[in-house]
C-alpha cells in the first residue's frame, strides 16, 4: 500500500517453504524463504518484520540483527523483560535499529491526543483509564501456554502502552492486579491499578474470553479526551467534540481489524533509518523495556509463569 519507491516486501519466511511460496505468490513478493536464517543473509532485506507468535520473537530478532538488519518486532517484544533486554542490548551493541511494532502510536488520532495532552487541553491529569477484551477462542495462540498466550501480552500491552502515553512513560509507583486464570494456565481476564507518581491513578483491564467496550480515556482538571478502539483508534472525542481519522481505503482484506494502518508504522520506521536513528523516539527501547517491566510485574501478582520465564 506504500509507495514502490519507498517500501518493498522483497522477501518472505516461514519454517515451511511451502508456505511462504504461497504467501510470496499471494502477495506478489518476489523471493520465499524456507527458513528465517536465509532470509536474515538476502543483502536486499533492510529491515526484517518479525511477525513470529510471541515466544519466538527474541530468536528471530537476534538472527536479524546479527545480519545487519534493522527490526521491527511485533508486540509484545518479549515474553518478559529478560528477553525484551537482551534483544534491545544487542541492538545496542550492534548500532542497529530495533522498534517494538506498538502500531497504536502512529495512527492520526494517538497523534493527536498527544498534541491534546502537550496542549494542556484537559488540564492536569488525574485518572486514565484503558480496556482491550476480544473473544480470542478462533486465535490458538490466545490460550496455548506454550506460546505465552493469554490477554495481558496480547491485549493487556496496548492498555499499558496507552496508560504509558498519557503519564509520559513514567514507572508506576504502585501496581495491583487481579486476574481470572484460563483452564490452560494463560490469564483469561485480568484488572489492573497502576498509581503513577502525583497521585495520578492508571487502569486497565484486558480479556481474551469477554468483549470488552474497548475505548480508553483521560481525565484532567479541564475534561477528557477519549479514543475509541484502544489499539487501533480512529476517532478522538475531547470535551465531547469528536475527530475521526478513517484509515486508508485499500480495498483489501485483513485478518485483523484497521490492518492497512501498519502502513503508519512502517513509514516511521523508513522515517527513522532515513535519519539515522538507532530507535524510534515514539517507541523509544527503554519504554518498550518498561513495558515489559509492567506486564511482568502484573504477572507475578496473579501467578502467571510462562515457560520462557525459567
Ligand atoms: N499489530 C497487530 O495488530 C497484531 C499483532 N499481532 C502480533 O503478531 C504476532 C503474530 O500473531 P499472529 O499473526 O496472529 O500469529 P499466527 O498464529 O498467525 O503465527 C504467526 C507465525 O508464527 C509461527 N508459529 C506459529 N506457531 C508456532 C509455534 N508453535 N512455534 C513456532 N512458531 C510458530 C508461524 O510461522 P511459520 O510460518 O514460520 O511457521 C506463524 O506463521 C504476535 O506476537 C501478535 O502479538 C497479531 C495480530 C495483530
Ligand atoms: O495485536 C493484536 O490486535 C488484535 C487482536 O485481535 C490480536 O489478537 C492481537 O495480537
Amino acid at each position: 500500500s506504500l509507495p514502490p519507491s519507498e517500501h518493498q516486501v522483497v522477501a518472505v519466511a516461514a519454517r515451511d517453504l511451502n508456505r511462504a511460496k504461497e504467501f510470496a505468490q499471494k502477495y506478489n513478493i518476489p523471493k520465499a524463504y524456507g527458513s528465517y536464517e536465509e532470509l536474515a543473509k538476502d543483502p536486499n532485506v533492510e529491515v526484517a518484520y518479525v511477525g513470529t507468535q510471541h515466544p519466538q520473537h527474541k530468536a528471530v530478532v537476534l538472527l536479524c540483527l546479527a545480519a545487519g538488519k534493522a527490526v521491527l518486532c511485533e508486540k509484545p517484544m518479549g515474553v518478559n523483560v529478560a528477553e525484551v533486554r537482551e534483544m534491545v542490548a544487542e541492538a545496542r551493541s550492534r548500532g542497529i535499529f530495533l522498534m517494538e511494532a506498538i502500531w497504536s502510536r502512529f495512527f492520526p488520532a494517538m497523534e493527536a491526543l498527544r498534541e491534546v495532552l502537550a496542549q494542556g487541553i484537559v488540564g492536569d491529569l488525574r485518572v486514565a483509564r484503558a480496556e482491550f477484551g476480544s473473544e480470542l477462542s478462533h486465535l490458538p495462540r490466545s490460550t496455548d501456554w506454550s506460546q505465552a498466550g493469554g490477554s495481558l501480552l496480547d491485549l493487556g500491552i496496548y492498555c499499558v502502552q496507552f496508560l504509558s502515553t498519557v503519564f509520559g512513560a513514567q514507572k508506576p509507583e504502585k501496581v495491583s492486579a487481579m486476574g481470572r486464570i484460563h483452564e490452560t494456565g494463560v490469564d483469561d481476564t485480568v484488572s489492573v491499578l497502576l498509581q503513577y507518581p502525583g497521585g495520578v491513578h492508571g487502569s486497565f483491564t484486558c480479556s481474551i474470553t469477554s468483549n470488552l467496550p474497548n475505548t480508553a480515556y483521560v481525565i484532567g482538571t479541564k475534561g477528557m479526551a477519549q479514543i475509541c478502539k484502544t489499539w487501533c483508534p480512529t476517532e478522538l472525542v475531547v470535551n465531547g467534540e469528536r475527530k475521526e481519522f478513517p484509515p486508508p481505503a485499500l480495498g483489501k482484506n485483513y485478518n485483523f481489524l484497521n490492518g492497512s494502518c501498519m502502513s503508519y508504522e512502517a513509514n516511521h520506521v523508513r522515517e527513522c533509518l532515513r535519519k539515522g536513528l538507532k530507535e524510534s523516539p515514539v517507541v523509544p527501547l527503554a519504554e518498550s523495556e518498561l513495558l515489559a517491566e509492567i506486564l511482568e510485574e502484573v504477572r507475578k501478582a496473579i501467578g502467571v509463569t510462562f515457560p520462557q520465564d525459567k
